[in-house]
């Protein structure tokens, strides 16, 4: 399910899955054993997380979601890198789908060949980015990017995915050489500054209006569907509002406080 090897201090955890490695149990666990594994040795400075099969990952193993994934749950490999002062980078080729987003985006570091793919489609298989994608991605890539890309599933080429940030580096050549010497280059950095969880979402305009305009875009995308999507994004847009920075500058009257207190426990 992973090769994991070691080069140059660097360690090299790559997900074999064939043929696009999604997460299943045994996939999950033997990437957060992994990461553990890294963490602990005292000789490792810095992990790249790559896949086999020319792909990074097409997510959630859809076929085990039916009969419920196993621990460690995919957003429990996310808390643990989040807390990792070694710094983590996704070197990603061929596709990033779903939980293999996410996954990427657990990573301090995304680096992409030109010719990657990104996406979060669960959406249109009645799923929510549950595994941190409403989390992370409106932090990577700011919130309109962030529900556009959520609520229409669209495939999004690694050049674009830069410039909206979700990328921090195209390269060319072999994606392992890359994200080793990239990572290497990160050895100093203090990891908690470039966590995503731990960014504050960029946006311009008022939460209440953007948030409502997606609402009735994908009101009217998604006809006779409207109670999971509208719970899919009730979720988003909570998350969103930011109570814990921005709850208490809100209007008491605001739409967006009044879901957001209803909610917050
Ligand atoms: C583009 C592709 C990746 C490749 O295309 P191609 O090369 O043409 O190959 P294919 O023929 O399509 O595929 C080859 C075989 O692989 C199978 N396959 C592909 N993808 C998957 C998959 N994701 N799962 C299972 N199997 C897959 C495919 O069927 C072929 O098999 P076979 O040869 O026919 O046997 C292309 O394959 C593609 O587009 N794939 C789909 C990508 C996709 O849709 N990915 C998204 C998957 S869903 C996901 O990732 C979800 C993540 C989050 C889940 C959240 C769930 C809800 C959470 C609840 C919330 C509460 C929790 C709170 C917990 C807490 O707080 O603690």
């Amino acid at each position: 399910m992973m090769d994991y090897s070691i080069r140059d201090q660097v360690a090299v955890i790559k997900l074999d899955n064939p043929p696009v490695n999604v997460l299943g149990s045994a996939a999950l666990t033997s990437i957060y054993d992994g990461i553990g594994k890294a963490d602990r040795d005292p000789s490792i400075k810095a992990v790249v997380i790559c896949g086999k099969n020319g792909i990074f990952c097409a997510g959630v193993d859809i076929k085990e979601l039916d009969n419920g994934l196993h621990a460690p749950w995919i957003k429990h490999i996310g808390d643990f890198i989040d807390n990792m002062k070694k710094p983590v980078v996704a070197a990603i080729e061929g596709f990033a789908l779903g939980g293999g987003l996410e996954l990427a985006l657990f990573c301090h570091y995304r680096i992409a060949l030109k010719t990657v793919r990104v996406s979060l489609p669960e959406l249109q298989l009645g799923l929510m980015p549950g595994a941190g994608g409403t989390i992370r991605l409106p932090r990577a890539a700011g919130l309109n990017n962030a529900f556009d890309i959520i609520t229409t599933g669209n495939r999004i080429p690694a050049e674009k995915a830069a410039m909206m940030g979700i990328i921090d580096q195209i390269v060319t050549g072999d994606i392992i050489e890359e994200g080793i010497k990239f990572v290497k280059s990160k050895c100093n950095i203090d990891t908690s500054l470039v966590c995503l969880r731990m960014k504050t979402v960029k946006y311009s305009g008022d939460l209440d209006d953007i948030s409502e305009a997606f609402m009735t875009k994908v009101k009217s995308k998604f006809k006779g569907a409207i109670a999971p999507i509208v719970s899919i994004l009730e979720f988003v847009i909570i998350i969103l509002d930011l109570y814990y920075v921005h709850l208490q500058s809100l209007s008491k009257n605001s739409p967006t406080y009044t879901r957001a207190k209803g909610t917050c426990k």
